[in-house]
């Protein structure tokens, strides 16, 4: 992002204040976009911030939520280890000179007492930590029904219920015009344009490109979790895929033959692959041949840090390596 005079955002931590806030925006005349994340942020983060900025027309006010989300994440998941830097995020916001306010509520939901039973473990459904918690108070939750299965669905049973339902919340709560996602999470971004059309949310949402480290390795949070070894060979995911998309460049289409090498690359490199789907781009749909727009899709572990990452074939049309 280019240099900028330094702006630091208004801190909400307030619901009511924050919907207030969007609402004075509006009365403005100002467009209100939204970026959601769950802090920790990195380059990839602050070109949400930029694709939000390019995405409105006129003025525009754009808030950045920061709220790590219980109910995405399985007892058994990282969400006790998710890192965090609010002092830092907030600077690395105010240097880009564009983002208003940060939304960062200490808690989005409602809480019941530890003493009853969650609904979820009640109707023996999947338990997320926010029910862990005690939290049955809150029972309302949005599925996305066949697009939160497959991919990242499989082995985190109640994430896209978790995401889908929070970023419902933060849409009611901010009302933005524009909502901005990163393609580094594509299924994620899939199920959120699913259930705005599905739902009839007034909210245009953008998917924004994967951005990456200097030797191609996503950026992500998480990334601060692997040891100097690990990330060295995470380095596997990336390769794998840059060079699977020049197989298929050079017409080389079966799904399986290019999946079995992305995981012999990962495998041999000392990742544990969690799937390789190679997908149709909307309905993330696997395909057999790479005959069409598709995706590959990949999440691997690197000791306890599981990585995702993707890179999307235009079979068609005389792809320009990037990364
Ligand atoms: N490298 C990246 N390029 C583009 N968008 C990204 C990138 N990393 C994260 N995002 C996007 O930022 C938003 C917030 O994501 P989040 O705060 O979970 O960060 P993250 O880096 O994806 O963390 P995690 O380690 O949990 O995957 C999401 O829409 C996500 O897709
Ligand atoms: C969209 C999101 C902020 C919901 O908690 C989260 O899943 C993320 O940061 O990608
Ligand atoms: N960016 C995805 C958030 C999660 O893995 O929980």
């Amino acid at each position: 992002m280019a240099a900028a005079a330094v702006h630091e955002p208004e801190v909400i931590r307030d619901k009511a204040a924050m919907r207030a806030w969007s609402r004075r925006r509006r009365a403005e005349g100002k467009a209100v976009a939204l970026v959601p994340t769950m802090g920790f942020l990195h380059e990839g983060h602050l070109s949400l911030v930029s694709a939000a900025v390019a995405a409105s027309a006129g003025p525009v006010a754009v808030v950045v939520s920061i709220y790590v989300n219980p109910s995405q994440f399985a007892p058994t998941e990282d969400l006790a280890t998710y890192p965090s830097d609010f002092a830092g995020d907030l600077g690395k916001l105010a240097a880009t000179g564009v983002v208003a306010a940060v939304f960062c509520p200490p808690d989005l939901y409602v809480r019941g007492s530890a003493d009853r039973p969650s609904a979820a473990s009640a109707s023996g459904g999947a338990v997320s930590c926010l029910e862990d918690a005690g939290g049955h108070a809150h029972e309302t939750w949005i599925r996305v029904e066949r697009l939160e299965k497959g991919l990242c669905g499989s082995s985190r049973p109640v994430f896209f219920r978790g995401v889908a339902t929070v970023v419902a919340k933060l849409f009611n709560i901010v009302e933005p015009d524009v909502a901005v996602f990163g393609k580094k999470d594509y299924q994620q971004w899939r199920v959120i344009c699913r259930m705005v059309r599905d739902l009839d949310f007034a909210i245009q949402i953008v998917g924004s490109e994967v951005v990456r480290e200097a030797d191609g390795l996503a950026m992500s949070s998480r990334n601060v979790n692997l040891s100097e070894e690990d990330r060295k060979k995470a380095l596997s995911i990336s390769r794998s895929l840059v060079d699977a998309r020049t197989a298929t460049l050079s017409g080389s289409n079966r799904s399986q033959e290019i999946k079995d090498q992305i995981v012999r690359t990962i495998t041999e490199a000392g990742g544990q692959v969690d799937y390789v789907e190679i997908v149709e781009q909307e309905s993330l749909v696997p395909v057999e041949r790479m005959d069409r727009p598709c995706v590959i899709c990949v999440a691997a572990w690197f000791g306890k840090v599981r990585l995702i990452d993707n890179i999307e074939i235009h079979v068609d049309s005389s792809t320009v390596l990037s990364i």
